[in-house]
């Protein structure tokens, strides 16, 4: 008689269906406030510079607005726009009561600053949660606009029904715009929190001991499958194209998929739900406008 080894393999943490599913709801809540109101939502998404990848991004973003029933506004600036031209820009869309949402596509040129172009957006028009404003409220337990890709992550682990009060969650990566946000998230549904980075120690002792995995580091394949405690919620915010030409993630996904209880594919896991939850935000954002929470 042969002794088969456990391979079980993971349940797929599934964002596109997710996503298609919820948007399928905004779109018909969006429809319903647009006849209630008399407007459509509306979402401008501004991008400076010629970056393919960016504007590949941004085309996704307005094809979401658009089958969800809210409105987009493109704004295509050249690679030498001033940041006082930018800035000029936001000031307009602020006060424009058409635009519910605001996003600055990122990067932006070097000779733009960032956190300043973030900071003058309107915290009620901050579709990304990246606005100091809003990272407080989130930090402070009373989220307002949350960041969507955390946000997005949130809403992917709720997906498999486990109670995260107590849980070992290991980040990952402590960007202001996944890492960080992702622990105040995670910290707010009452789990135990580890934000690891370049200069943690020892990685792979952090991930060995983790329940939850949130890798979102941008360094392809850095958390090998070996690492991965069986069972655990793996997912996986990385996004890489490879040389053949095809998607892969900070996680190795086939040798991770034997161990994990849960795990996001790339594609089709975190990418698709960042969308979706932009999406929410301008619905969000929309009604907070109008008074109609
Ligand atoms: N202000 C701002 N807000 C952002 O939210 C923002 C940004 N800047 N800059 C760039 C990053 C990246 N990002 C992604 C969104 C969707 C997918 C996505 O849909 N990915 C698909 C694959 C898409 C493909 O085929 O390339 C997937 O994972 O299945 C990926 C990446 C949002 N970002
Ligand atoms: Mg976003």
């Amino acid at each position: 008689m042969r002794i088969l080894m456990s391979t079980s393999n993971a349940n797929i943490l599934d964002g596109k269906a997710l996503s298609d599913r919820m948007r399928g709801e905004l779109g018909e809540e969006a429809s319903l406030l647009t006849k209630k109101h008399g407007r459509a939502p509306g979402l401008a998404v501004i991008i400076v510079g010629n970056d393919p990848a960016s504007h590949v991004y941004v085309k996704n973003k307005k094809l979401g607005c658009e089958k969800a029933g809210i409105r987009s506004f493109s704004h295509e600036l050249p690679a030498d726009t001033t940041q006082q031209h930018l800035l000029g820009l936001i000031s307009e869309l602020n006060h424009d009561p058409k635009v519910d949402g605001i996003l600055v596509q990122l990067p932006v040129p070097a000779h733009i600053n960032p956190e300043t172009i973030i900071e003058a957006i309107d915290p009620g028009k901050d579709v990304d949660g990246f606005h100091p404003y809003n990272v407080g409220r989130l930090a402070a337990r009373q989220p307002a606009l949350r960041s969507c890709t955390p946000y997005g992550c949130m809403k992917l682990l709720a997906e498999t029904g486990i109670d995260l009060h107590g849980k070992e969650c290991v980040i990952v990566g402590a960007s202001n715009i996944v890492g960080r946000p992702m622990a105040l998230e995670l910290l707010l549904a009452g789990a135990t929190v580890t934000v690891c980075h370049r200069f943690t120690r020892n990685l792979q002792q952090h991930i060995e001991r983790a329940e939850i995995i949130i890798a979102a580091a941008g360094k392809r394949g850095l958390i090998k499958g070996e690492w991965i405690r069986e069972g655990a919620i793996v997912v996986d915010v990385g996004i890489h194209r490879i040389e053949d030409g095809s998607l892969t993630g900070d996680v190795e996904f086939a040798t991770a998929s034997k161990r994990a209880g849960w795990i996001t594919p790339v594609p089709g896991g975190v990418g698709p739900m960042t969308i979706t939850m932009l999406l929410a935000n301008t619905i969000q954002a929309f009604k907070a406008h109008l008074g109609d929470e």
